[in-house]
């Protein structure tokens, strides 16, 4: 499991351990794997030139000593000074060291440039100097290495509500932050690299499973199940006017780990759906979970879905199904998997101010409706009413093809049929998914069906504790 912290329990974490060190010995194991990683990411160190933005605050200091321990590997190494409060011992071990303080012209030759303008203590956007040091890296195409976080982004969101760092590769401590795995901050930090420097951290709010979570959960079939005890899943889905997503999502349900799926919808689109899937049963029975909604166009039959919704069993609500999501109602069981706009509606906002407010929004929702919430977009969030968020990071950009959501239902849904609950349904569904988009993209584009077709060897490989990049 990968976890994000917010400021206030790192801070609280590293005060706790402070107390008990030499002053000065966190930042230095910060440092230290700082400059190991500046030096990975430029592949050598003598000759290079690495120019440093400095803040005020330890941030800052962060990057001064590692700046140090890079001139002493014989880096010429410039400070740009954006305070007057820059850290003045890491500045003094800086100029001991060789290094010298420069301006903003220096950025031109530079082969890196490292952002150390502001860490966890710093508010979003850029002040001017801060901005054009940073404009001058971006004209120029010298890459940026962020310490601890790209600096103006909102760190406890996630949002960027005003100008940022884009970094090449973010190098953070201790912890991983919300900003390093919500958009839009997640897509400015590049790839994150963890330096642990021994903080001892209370349970993060927000988590991203690893594949040896998936592994862990994922239903495995028992030397005594039978496609009953396997878990079957009732499919709401397509419509004369969209008959392919029926289609879809039985092939990402069927991909997923039920044993039987009934499918429930006109006779045309059952007969598609059969086409497809021989195995597919057409017609009402007992079900261990529904999913509803994909492709059900004006055909929602909204008293239907409510009595499903009033049901014991799980429901995930998918596209069109939404609209049958009301606020009255125990909806413990229930998972709605929404995108940025289908969410907006479900909230009464625009659009954009989803995309903008990510974590935000999905939180929102899970409380109002009181249901598990799977946000779709170039990160997924999952939030529960509680408030526990899980997210995923891994999916590539070309999953983001018609389609891809009616798999991805089909996929959850299967894992609610097979005894998940709705927030590890939806997020080792989502793993799978995006491991699965990997496997059918290799670069390049891929269909939904495509997608739908790749979820069993992502599985295999997650189960047989391969890691396949999901
Ligand atoms: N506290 C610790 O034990 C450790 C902290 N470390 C580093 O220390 C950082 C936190 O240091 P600080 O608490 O000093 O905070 P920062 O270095 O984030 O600086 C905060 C200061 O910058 C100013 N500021 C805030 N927003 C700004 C903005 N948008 N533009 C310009 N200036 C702004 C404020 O005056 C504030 O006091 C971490 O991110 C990490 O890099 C690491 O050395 C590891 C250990
Ligand atoms: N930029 C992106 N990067 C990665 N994944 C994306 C991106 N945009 C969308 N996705 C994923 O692609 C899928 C698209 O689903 P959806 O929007 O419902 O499309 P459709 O309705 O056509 O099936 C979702 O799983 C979503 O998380
Ligand atoms: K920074």
């Amino acid at each position: 499991m990968r976890h994000a912290h917010t400021v206030e329990q790192v801070r609280a974490a590293e005060a706790e351990l402070m107390a008990r060190l030499p002053e000065g010995t966190l930042m230095q194991r910060a440092a230290t794997g700082l400059a190991v990683a500046i030096s990975n990411f430029i592949g050598h160190v003598y000759g290079a030139r690495v120019v440093l933005l400095v803040g005020s605050g330890d941030n800052g200091g962060d990057a001064l000593y590692a700046g140090e321990k890079l001139a002493r590997r014989g880096a010429g190494v410039i400070a740009v000074l954006l305070s007057d409060k820059a850290h003045p011992a890491g500045l003094a071990a800086l100029l001991v060291a060789g290094g010298r303080v420069g301006s903003t012209e220096d950025i031109a030759t530079a082969d890196v440039v490292v952002d150390g303008i502001v860490g966890i203590g710093g508010r979003p956007g850029l002040k001017p100097q801060a901005l054009a040091a940073v404009q001058a890296a971006e004209e120029h195409g010298v890459p940026i290495v962020a310490v601890d976080m790209p600096s103006g982004v909102d760190v406890d969101t996630g949002e960027t509500p005003t100008e940022h760092v884009k970094a090449a590769l973010t190098v953070t401590f201790g912890t991983h932050k919300i900003c390093h795995l919500i958009d839009p901050a997640a897509a400015a930090c590049g790839p994150v690299h963890l330096v642990e420097i021994g903080l001892d951290l209370p349970p993060a709010g927000v988590q991203s499973l690893q594949t040896a979570d998936v592994r862990a959960l994922y239903p495995l079939p028992r030397g005594e199940s039978d496609k009953y005890s396997r878990g079957v899943l009732g499919l709401i889905a397509g419509s004369s006017q969209y008959p392919g997503a029926a289609v879809i999502a039985a092939t990402g349900a069927l991909a997923g780990p039920i044993g039987m799926l009934r499918y429930i919808g006109p006779d045309s689109v059952a007969e598609a759906v059969r086409a497809a899937h021989p195995e597919v049963v057409a017609g009402e029975g007992r079900v261990q979970a529904w999913a509803v909604g994909s492709g059900l166009g004006d055909e929602l039959d909204v008293a239907k879905v409510r009595e499903l919704l009033d049901a014991e069993e799980p429901v995930l609500l998918d596209a069109d199904g939404l609209k049958a999501l009301d606020e009255s109602g125990d909806h413990d069981e229930v998972l709605i998997t929404p995108h940025a706009g289908e969410l907006a509606r479900l909230l009464g906002v625009e659009r954009t101010v989803v995309e903008a407010e990510r974590l935000k929004h999905a939180r929102m929702a899970a409380e109002q409706f009181d249901v598990t919430v799977l946000l779709k977009g170039s990160t997924t969030v999952i939030a529960r009413p509680d408030g526990e968020v899980r997210v995923n990071t891994n999916a590539t950009a070309w999953l983001a093809t018609a389609g891809a959501g009616d798999v991805l239902a089909g996929l959850c849904g299967s894992l609610l049929a097979g005894g998940l609950n709705p927030l590890d349904a939806a997020s080792v569904g989502a793993y799978l998914h995006a491991a699965a988009a990997n496997l059918a993209s290799a670069g390049g584009p891929a269909t939904a069906i495509q997608v739908a077709g790749k979820v069993a060897e992502a599985t295999r490989l997650v189960l047989l504790e391969i890691d396949s990049g999901g």
